[in-house]
């Protein structure tokens, strides 16, 4: 079933107050989008946001039958993100999952399972993302209403080649930026709006999982708060910066980072034509897929450069914890 499927479905059986997004580490961040996109835009309906274990040692109280809880694993085994599914179903929560693994033991107590691609390119990367924000769309456009929702249609239909096509013309700055970076031990991430936890993600999996780099993500606004006292020359930075509302806010850190000679890499939606093809009103919501394809391809270069393989690992899938 497709996301307006499932939502008129749900909405047949149960008024909606709440929706709840659930996860962790890579597949957290990328419900995030769907995350902003309510608190933007909803009146009425309540949205919260969990890594997995927190939402099942502490259910929020408003999960019940007038709540979607919208998981998402990859693999679809995240042992607490498996038992997230069973702890909102047992409230009597509608359960929708999002997952690349068909009969996953995630699939197992959810209502309805979206499918995602994952490894076919860059685009497919960021299905996830898409399906949760098609989602969110949809819920607030079925039961509020939704003045943007054709330009959102219109973002779908568009973001996935534009984010391809991206990441496949940022590879030569994505080595650039490989050689400059790859003997670094600390990399900091920040970003704002929709993108701001594809910092997160790009912090603690890719640099820290992926290539066992220290690193720290803060909020491009918080930077201003803690963080910027150690920026110094050459102290390095990754700059996420959005093309819409909450650019100001990047534009800021990066006034600061310049000033004070950090070491930066910017990556940039403006760059990459976001605003010649989605509309003005809903901008915000499609930068996180741009950004997320082209950095894939600069962490694909700095794993080239320091060999390290995105894929190596010391203890997950290697220990029992
Ligand atoms: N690099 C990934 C994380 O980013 C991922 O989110 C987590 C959970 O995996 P899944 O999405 O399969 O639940 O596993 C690894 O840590």
């Amino acid at each position: 079933m497709n996301p307006k499927a499932i939502i008129k479905e749900i909405l047949e059986k149960n008024d909606i107050a709440h929706v709840v997004f659930v996860g962790c580490g890579a597949s957290k961040a990328d419900l995030y989008p769907a995350k902003y996109f309510l608190d933007q835009n909803a009146q009425k309906l309540s949205v919260s946001h969990y890594t997995s274990n927190e939402f099942n040692y502490a259910t929020p109280a408003l999960v019940n039958e007038n709540t979607i809880v919208i998981t998402a694993s990859l693999g679809g085994t995240t042992p607490e993100t498996v038992e997230a599914n069973a702890v909102a179903k047992a409230k009597g929560a509608h359960v929708v999952s999002l997952t690349r693994s068909e009969g996953s033991p995630l699939t197992k107590d959810a209502d309805y399972v979206i499918i995602h691609g994952f490894a076919e390119n860059y685009a497919a990367k960021l299905e996830k993302t898409g399906y949760a924000l098609q989602l969110a769309v949809e819920l607030l456009n079925q039961t509020e209403g939704y003045a943007h929702y054709e330009d959102m249609q219109d973002g779908f239909d568009k973001i996935y080649e534009l984010s391809q096509q991206s990441a496949l013309s940022a590879r030569k700055e994505a080595k650039l930026f490989a050689e400059q970076f790859k003997d670094e031990d600390v990399i900091y991430v920040m970003s704002s709006g929709a993108t701001h936890e594809v910092a997160y993600s790009t912090s603690v999996c890719l640099m820290m999982e992926m290539q066992w780099i220290n690193s720290g993500t803060f909020h491009a606004g918080e930077y201003f708060h803690g963080p910027f006292e150690i920026t110094d020359k050459d102290v390095p930075f990754i700059l996420l910066m959005n093309d819409g509302t909450t650019r100001p806010i990047d534009a800021r850190a990066l006034t600061f980072l310049e000033r004070f000679d950090a070491k930066t890499a910017v990556v940039d939606g403006l760059d990459y034509g976001l605003s010649s093809i989605i509309e003005k009103s809903v901008i915000d919501y499609f930068n996180p897929f741009v950004i997320t394809a082209v950095f894939r391809v600069y962490a694909e270069e700095l794993a080239k450069a320091r060999q390290h393989p995105l894929t190596k690992r010391r203890y997950m899938w290697k220990l029992e914890y």
